[in-house]
């Protein structure tokens, strides 16, 4: 496998920017997630280092070699890339051994290339029989997957790979790929638009917003220390507050917050929704309940406070309050705090 260096790379349909100099590198063997709001110029990213879209500017590197720049264009067939589309997209009028063979010369589509095949996406050899419309949407995507990855392709490149699945299969399904692409070793770039999905499969997280990469780190980094307030309303979700910050403390409609990391004057604070916590009325920072989401295990309570400002709550589900009760809130622990320039 390889790693992928993007450099400068920009792209426009039109007078439409989509892709702003964007710079990313992908290091040998791990997994990056590529995060973004729909439209934000992921697909155009993946499919240039796919080569099926050319570049207006930059340049794409893979194991080295120079793939892509305004002079250069090797042909997606000799990139050593291997593409999983969006809902994976199997031949339906195959069935699994040919779609997973599919991509070989045909002197290599042998049994034993398919028996790796199967194993390494933990497919049952029972399987290769059966036609796509006769396997589960997790099943679809492993086979998605081996085809992929059949040719040895140096990167792999998932596009949404999941976004056909319910909400129980899409874990599992992630957790799987996740598992057949450590296997391989493989180098990938998975583009998703589900925050929960880019932080548990990837070593390295670039959050894209409107063509450029915000902010590309790790995923703990990424959760705990948001580029922006943006970022972190995109990824964790919470509550941003403006806020004047006087000696790291800051005194909002949510109650006296200390800031971290220490800003001063005017900012946005970021108060996670795993912070706030619900108390009995007359303690604390008083809250009305104006909405209860219920996801099983967990709640999520959108509360008003006072001077009108929404926050938001999430936490166990063991007794959560009711629309219109009147509470207290408590932020617990140090909130996030961005400077604004006057
Ligand atoms: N072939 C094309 N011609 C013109 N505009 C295009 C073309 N392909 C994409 N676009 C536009 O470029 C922008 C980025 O599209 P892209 O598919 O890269 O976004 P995305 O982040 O992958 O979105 P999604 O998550 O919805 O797939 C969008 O505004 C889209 O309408």
């Amino acid at each position: 496998m390889s790693d992928v260096a993007i450099k400068g790379l920009s792209k426009a349909y039109g007078p439409q920017p989509v892709l702003r100099a964007v710079d990313l590198y992908v290091p040998d063997g791990s997994i990056t997630s590529v995060l973004g709001a729909s439209g934000c110029g992921k697909t155009t990213l993946l499919r240039i280092v796919a080569g099926f879209v050319r570049s207006d500017a930059g340049s794409v590197t893979i194991g080295g070699r120079l793939v892509e720049d305004p002079v250069t264009c090797v042909a997606p067939q000799h990139r050593g890339v291997g593409y999983v589309p969006q809902e994976g997209a199997l031949f339906p009028h195959l069935d699994v051994a040919a779609n997973i063979l599919y991509g070989l010369p045909r002197r290599a589509r042998t049994k034993s290339r398919l028996t790796e095949m199967l194993e390494i996406a933990e497919l049952s050899p029972s399987l290769t029989g059966r036609y796509p419309h006769e396997l589960s949407g997790g099943q679809q995507q492993r086979v998605a997957l081996a085809r992929a990855l059949a040719p040895a392709p140096t990167v792999v490149l998932l596009d949404e790979p999941f976004s056909s699945l319910d909400a129980r299969l899409r874990v599992s399904a992630g957790r799987e790929v996740a598992r057949v692409l450590r296997h391989a070793e493989a180098t990938a770039l998975i583009v998703t638009h589900d925050q929960g999905e880019a932080l548990s499969l990837a070593d390295q997280v670039a959050v894209m917003r409107e063509g450029r990469f915000v902010q590309v780190a790790s995923p703990s980094d990424v959760y705990d220390a948001p580029a922006d307030p943006a970022t972190a309303e995109f990824v964790g979700g919470g509550t941003v507050l403006d806020a004047e910050v006087r000696g790291g403390v800051a005194k909002t409609a949510a109650g006296e917050l200390v800031v971290e990391p220490a800003v001063e004057g005017h900012a946005r604070l970021v108060v996670r929704p795993e912070q706030v916590e619900i108390v009995a009325a007359g303690e604390e920072t008083p809250a009305t309940v104006s909405e209860v989401d219920y996801y099983g295990a967990q709640v999520v309570v959108h509360l008003e406070l006072r001077d009108g400002t929404a926050i938001m709550a999430r936490g166990p589900a063991s007794r959560p309050p009711s629309v219109g009760d009147l509470v207290g809130v408590v932020v617990q622990g140090s909130v996030r705090g961005y400077g604004v320039d006057a």
